[in-house]
């Protein structure tokens, strides 16, 4: 592309610029190819602009960056914001490509993965082509490709957008590429508020900083798009009345009246009476966890705003499988039941506990850990719930991130100290803790594995290399099959 066309929205229009051919734009100067532009970002740990010269020596051919450079070689443009200006100019060089697609974004400190598999499921049962960008798995034109991250870096996620030619594109938008300005250059037709509570404060200030981040989601509405939230949440609450003064579409979803979508009544076998534009209706989700009807709620308001009708949806939910390391149960033949779930906020881990614990059990075990520098200040509150709810605990290792193993380990004794009960046993190795749950527990007994999920360890020397799933599957292959006659 033309240097001076991909310049443009920036509103670079100097008559300095040269009439070069850009062949790819990169923000990591070791991808850099011949006639590649380099973006610097100064970034948490280190200064794009210090590898201007190596991208330059690897054959960048235009360098774009946030501070004043002087002795480069190339031309060199300075913008305000190197990580908006990466996201503008890669919509511009991939022809805008969310402009192709109608968008759905998904934020929300909890449910953003559920909702997002459940209205991609609506979506495809009712033959409308959709593009699913997620934590645990992206699938682009029915592809099913691995997950890096929950909100890839613009540069990605224009790319996969020019790729998809699916119609619909629903992909979760966390607050990190809220504020890294991943979702920059995107015009969304449809923006949906899950929750918010307390997490990621390692990164955001307080709960104020991360609800703004949220909140930017909301500002990248196309003309016509429209804002979809729950309001049984209180900083939902918030952000309908901010959207309200600003003139923006809002639908809500929840357990009041005023609500466009109102959940009247759920029975004990997950059939959900709803009420939307007068009529009342009924769908039944067969997933466990009583707060996936929160979920549910968000994907059918979506879909209805998309003009699916009432017995498309209620047809779709009936094969709806859940995801991947949510609330998945595993029976072993002695009668012990493992549930293996991604909590890993405090209110995810409530809400999950208080559904668990409805279901007759013995007794409830919880194995569970850390990240190593993730957000501190919510381990007690964590377990605070575990003690309430559980009669045993495990304590273990999510991930090192960086933390020596001895460092972790006196945290987490620390910890237990702190909750001076027997309740607490400390097992470093994730899958140590898992074997000793399964050689112990007894019949009726409920294993609870919560943090983890789908997700494999990224430090993996001392730990596992086996997903919580994949740890509970090859233990039941040592299971001795009963002989049946
Ligand atoms: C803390 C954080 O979010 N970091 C993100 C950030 O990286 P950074 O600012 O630390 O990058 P850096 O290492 O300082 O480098 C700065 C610049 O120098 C460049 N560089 C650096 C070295 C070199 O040799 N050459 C070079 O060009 C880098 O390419 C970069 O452009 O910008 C990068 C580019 O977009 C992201 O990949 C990276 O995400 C990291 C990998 C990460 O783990 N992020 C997590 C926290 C995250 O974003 N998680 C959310 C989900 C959260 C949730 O809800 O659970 C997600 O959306 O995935
Ligand atoms: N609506 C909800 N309210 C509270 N907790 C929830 C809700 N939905 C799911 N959870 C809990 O949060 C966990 C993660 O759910 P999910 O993957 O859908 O959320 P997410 O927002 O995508 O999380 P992440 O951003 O970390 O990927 C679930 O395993 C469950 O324990």
């Amino acid at each position: 592309m033309k240097l001076k066309l991909l310049l443009e929205p920036l509103y670079i229009t100097t008559s300095n610029i040269p009439d070069i051919e850009i062949k790819g734009i990169k923000f990591k100067s070791d991808t850099i190819r011949k006639g590649d532009m380099f973006v610097a970002i100064k970034g948490f740990n280190e200064d794009g602009h210090n590898y201007i010269q190596d991208a330059i020596l690897r054959g960048a051919t235009v360098v774009v960056g946030e501070k004043e450079m002087d002795n480069i070689s190339v031309p060199f443009f300075k913008v305000h914001d190197g990580r908006e200006a990466l996201g503008l100019l890669s919509s511009v060089f991939f022809n805008f490509p969310s402009s192709s697609h109608n968008m759905v974004g998904i934020t929300g400190t909890n449910g953003k993965t559920t909702t997002s598999y459940m209205l991609h499921h609506i979506l495809r049962t009712s033959r409308r082509s959709c593009t699913l960008i997620s934590t645990v798995a992206n699938y682009i034109n029915g592809q099913e490709s691995s997950s890096k991250a929950t909100t890839p870096s613009s540069l990605e996620l224009q790319e996969m957008l020019s790729i998809s030619k699916d119609k619909y594109v629903v992909m979760e938008v966390s607050s990190h590429g809220l504020d890294q300005k991943r979702v920059e250059g995107i015009g969304f037709d449809f923006t949906v508020f899950t929750n918010l509570s307390h997490e990621h404060l390692d990164y955001h200030k307080d709960l104020d900083d991360y609800f703004n981040s949220k909140a930017k989601l909301f500002k990248k509405l196309t003309t016509k798009g429209e804002s979809i939230v729950n309001s049984n949440c209180s900083w939902g609450k918030k952000l309908i009345k901010q959207l309200r003064n600003d003139g923006v579409p809002v639908f809500t979803y929840g357990s009041s009246a005023e609500d466009n979508l109102q959940l009247l009544s759920c029975t004990k076998d997950s059939l959900n009476k709803v009420r939307w534009l007068g009529e009342e209706w009924q769908f039944h989700l067969p997933i466990p966890g009583d707060y996936n009807v929160e979920n549910a709620l968000a994907a059918i308001t979506v879909a209805l705003r998309i003009g699916m009708d009432v017995p498309t949806i209620q047809k779709s939910f009936m094969t709806f499988s859940g995801v991947s390391g949510r609330f998945e149960v595993h029976k072993n033949n002695s009668n012990v039941t493992f549930v293996v779930d991604y909590a890993h906020t405090p209110d995810g881990l409530e809400k999950f506990l208080s559904a668990v614990v409805n279901y007759p059990h013995r007794k409830l075990i919880h194995i569970f850990g850390f990240r190593g520098k993730r957000d501190i200040s919510k381990r007690i509150d964590m377990l605070n719930i575990s003690t309430h709810f559980c009669d045993e605990i495990i304590l273990t290792i999510d991930d090192l991130n960086c933390v020596a193993l001895d460092s972790m380990i006196s945290e987490l004794n620390e910890l237990a100290k702190i909750f001076r009960n027997s309740k607490i046993t400390i097992i470093n190795d994730r899958t140590k803790a898992i074997e000793y749950a399964w050689k112990n527990a007894k019949a009726d007994d409920y294993v609870v594995i919560t943090g983890k999920g789908h997700e494999l360890y990224k430090e993996p020397f001392i730990l596992p290399t086996k997903t919580d799933t994949e740890t509970i599957k090859y233990l039941f292959k040592s299971q001795v099959i009963p002989i049946t006659s």
